[in-house]
């Protein structure tokens, strides 16, 4: 029996999103919104199966092979360290990755060197930093990352900025945008070997409904 193709999906805010397409190329999942604790869905008519994992975790199952594709934003990518392709960009779950401080902080502080900086994205902001020849302290968090400033536990934050809505309710503004990032499929090496007509196919399948 041929081995089906396995797609990782995040679980969260692009989950949704990302099933609507599948929906549309035929790849419809109706077990996996019925409030079902079931991570992984083998579909019935497709040799399709989907996993749900955690949005950071999607480029390690790929990159690892447990999955041959995944559906991540470009922020994931970037602060994953996995070796993947990335053969398709799907334009929603648009945001910007941004420096951010209090509202007027560069004013008195226009530079970057010594700044604290907190934040999840670890890797990108180092990067950021390193490129810009500036030394920086940060510091690693896992969610609300906006309150680090408010409360003295860092000068600025490297974070997502969509609406805007949760900068402005906490008196913080752009300092600078890093890059802007969309979802993307991802895959990897031996999977792109291996399966290189059917993954072909489904990325056409995908694009057609962009
Ligand atoms: N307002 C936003 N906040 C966070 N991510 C966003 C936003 N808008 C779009 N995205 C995109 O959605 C992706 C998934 O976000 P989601 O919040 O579901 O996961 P996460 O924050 O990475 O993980 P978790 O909630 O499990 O810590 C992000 O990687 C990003 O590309
Ligand atoms: O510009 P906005 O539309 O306000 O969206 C941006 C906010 O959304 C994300 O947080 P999330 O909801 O994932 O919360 P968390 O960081 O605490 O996990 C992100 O880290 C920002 O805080």
């Amino acid at each position: 029996m041929k081995k089906n193709l396995v797609i990782a999906l995040p679980k969260g805010r692009i989950q949704e999103e990302s099933m609507k397409i599948f929906e549309k190329i035929g790849f419809g999942c109706r077990d996996m919104f019925s409030g079902s604790r079931k991570l992984i869905f083998p579909l019935q008519e497709q040799p399709v199966t989907f996993m749900i994992v955690r949005a950071q975790d999607v480029p390690t199952y790929v990159h690892h092979g447990a999955a041959d594709v995944g559906i991540c934003g470009k922020d994931t990518i970037e602060e994953s360290t996995c070796d993947l392709y990335e053969p398709l960009d799907l334009g929603f779950g648009g945001c910007d990755v941004v420096v951010a401080e209090p509202k007027g902080y560069s004013t008195e502080n226009p530079g970057y060197n010594g700044t604290i900086v907190g934040t999840k994205m670890v890797n990108v902001a180092e990067r950021f930093f390193a490129s810009k020849g500036v030394d920086v302290e940060i510091i690693k968090l896992y969610g609300s990352i906006e309150l680090a400033p408010l409360v003295g536990l860092a000068h600025r934050v490297v974070d997502i900025v969509e609406t805007g809505e949760t900068l402005r309710q906490n008196g913080l503004e752009v300092k600078e945008v890093i890059f802007r990032s969309t979802c993307r499929v991802i895959t990897n090496r031996n999977s792109m070997k291996n399966r290189h007509a059917q993954i072909e196919k489904l990325l056409a399948d995908m694009a057609g409904q962009l």
